[in-house]
């Protein structure tokens, strides 16, 4: 679980997270919405440690990442996996070397147990053996994101981090990312949180979802009660897409 406490965090002035609290669950897809410079990105990066955050706290499960020693974050990193936009393979690094990456960093696994984990992760993202010595340029974008998604499950997380992971994926394929990050997050019990301005995945995994409105969280509730939150920013947001209108007229 990680909780987030009344945080807000400014850059010169310009206020972009204004006390925002909020409890991401162990064992759930908990998502992150909101229109384009809204604050999810900033949000995202604070729980991560990456800014500063002027005011508040970030509990990931007893631990307060604000108090948190060098040491003491460097050993939270170790915890947490992270998939970014574009996938963010290493170019020059095949399908398997870029899964054995952070076990070379972070490890003293002996080459057997990489391989082996190597395997256990790709398998669970359903790429197979043929497909482990080809470069990301020579697979798909849908590939590319089952690979990253391997990637940051090497180390056996407790915690999951996606930035929009269905940018450049086609619907289908969107579709496919999700159920497989909602499916590792239920295997491995990882309390994972993803950005996304994808609808599609609101609707299909949003277990949880919280929108936030220029960086103030404006509505938390589930994508069964989503299109009938009664809040006038959220429908303004999700009835832009008009395919989403039809399905409250239709209703
Ligand atoms: N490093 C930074 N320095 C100064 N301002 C920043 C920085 N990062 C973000 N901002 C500002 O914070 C605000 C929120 O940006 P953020 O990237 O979190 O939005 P977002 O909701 O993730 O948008 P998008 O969906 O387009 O990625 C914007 O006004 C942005 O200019």
């Amino acid at each position: 679980m990680i909780e987030v406490k009344n945080i807000s965090k400014a850059f010169d002035g310009n206020q972009v997270l204004k006390d925002i609290s909020i409890t991401f669950e162990r064992g759930k897809t908990n998502l992150i919405i909101g229109r384009s410079g809204s604050g999810k990105t900033v949000l995202l990066k604070s729980i991560l440690g990456l800014f500063d955050i002027d005011e508040g706290e970030i509990w990931y499960n007893d631990r307060n990442l604000v108090q948190m020693s060098n040491k003491e974050r460097k050993l939270l990193r170790s915890e947490i996996g992270m998939v970014f936009q574009g996938g963010a393979l290493f170019d020059s690094v095949n399908v398997e070397g870029n899964v054995r990456f952070p076990l070379d960093m972070f490890t003293n696994m002996s080459g057997p147990e990489k391989i082996k984990r190597v395997q256990f992760c790709l398998d669970h993202v359903n790429i197979d053996r043929q497909a482990y010595k080809l470069y990301p340029s020579e697979i798909s974008g849908g590939m590319q994101k089952r690979v990253a998604i391997a990637r940051a499950i090497a180390l056996n997380p407790k915690y999951l981090f996606c930035d929009e992971p269905n940018s450049g994926l086609d619907p289908e394929t969107s579709t496919v990312i999700d159920q497989l990050i909602q499916a590792l997050t239920k295997e491995f019990q990882m309390t994972t949180i993803i950005n996304t301005h994808d609808m599609n995945s609101v609707i299909e995994i949003g277990e949880s979802v919280l929108f936030i409105s220029k960086g103030e969280k404006e509505w938390v509730g589930t994508n069964r009660e989503i299109l009938d939150s009664g809040n006038q920013k959220l429908d303004d947001f999700i009835f832009a897409n008009k395919l989403y209108a039809q399905m409250k007229k239709g209703k």
